[in-house]
């Protein structure tokens, strides 16, 4: 989406989230918007807080205040299967899948598909396979096992299983952390197909050529507060590093702010 566009009502909303951990806080006041079919950029050091808000998000992690906005309506996830039914998925660094079990196992596991009381495995395969092709990704065989996968074919498995539920925001935590270039090329391929079909896109990475390379915006934290957010047609990678370093709150800027001033 452009910053020129009229905009919709976002698709996500989180405002004044405060989170602390025993003496440790989390986050302070932070704010996110996400808007439909965009694809977010979330950076920030070590313990900014980013992994926090997004399981906040999905109510893995309750907040101490602040609301959360899903179609501009307050919703209070009290857990992950809860957000899964407002459309919000997130995959997580470990994919969190059944190595002994296969492909098609484990895009439908928890809910494969019945038939009487045996397990319907023609439908459950054909689903898989029609999910995997829908998402262009590269798994050779639905009936492979999972850990006889590499990792970038693992995280394929773990998109597929998401996309299965038809999310409207998909969450990604450090996607491309363990992966190789092809890999990490094949899964940004992947997020630029999943913005084709509508889905909001939430990537936390370190990296930052891989937000510039599918973002539409990015978003700084820094100790749990928001210091700085950027339109990606409208700056740098090295404005961006320079907001992680330096950035203060009291200096933040939206990318609207910071588009208005450099105009
Ligand atoms: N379950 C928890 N119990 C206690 N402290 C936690 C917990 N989860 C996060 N924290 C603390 O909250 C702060 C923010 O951590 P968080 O993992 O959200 O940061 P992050 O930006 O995702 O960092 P990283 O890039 O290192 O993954 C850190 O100080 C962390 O130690």
């Amino acid at each position: 989406m452009s910053e020129t566009t009229v905009k919709p009502t976002p698709i996500i909303q989180m405002q004044g989230i405060h989170k602390s951990f025993g003496a440790v806080q989390a986050l302070g006041d932070v704010n996110l918007k996400l808007y439909p079919g965009e694809v977010l950029g979330l950076v920030g050091d070590n313990s900014a807080g980013k992994s926090t808000l997004m399981k906040i998000l999905t109510g893995a992690y309750h907040r101490d205040t602040g609301s959360v906005l899903v179609d501009g309506k307050a919703t209070h996830f009290r857990n992950p299967h809860e957000s899964r039914d407002s459309g919000i998925e997130m995959i997580y660094q470990d994919f969190a899948l059944c190595g002994n079990m296969d492909v098609g196992q484990n895009i439908f596991l928890g809910r494969w598909p019945r038939r009487g009381p045996f397990v319907d495995r023609k439908t459950m395969y054909s689903e898989a396979d029609k999910v995997l092709k829908r998402l262009k990704v590269d798994v050779n065989s639905v009936f492979q096992r999972v850990e006889s996968l590499s990792g970038g074919r693992q995280q394929s498995v773990a998109i597929a299983r998401a996309i299965s539920f038809d999310p409207r925001v998909v969450i990604l935590d450090e996607p491309t952390a363990n992966l190789s270039v092809m890999a990490t090329e094949r899964l940004l391929e992947t997020m630029l197909e999943l913005k084709k079909h509508g889905v909001a896109q939430i990537i936390i990475s370190h990296r930052l050529q891989d937000i510039f390379a599918v973002g539409d915006r990015v978003m700084v934290l820094k100790r749990g507060e928001n210091v700085g957010d950027r339109f990606i047609a409208h700056t740098t990678e090295q404005e961006v590093l320079q907001i992680i370093v330096s950035g203060t709150p009291e200096n933040a800027l939206t990318a609207e702010q910071a588009v208005a001033e450099a105009a």
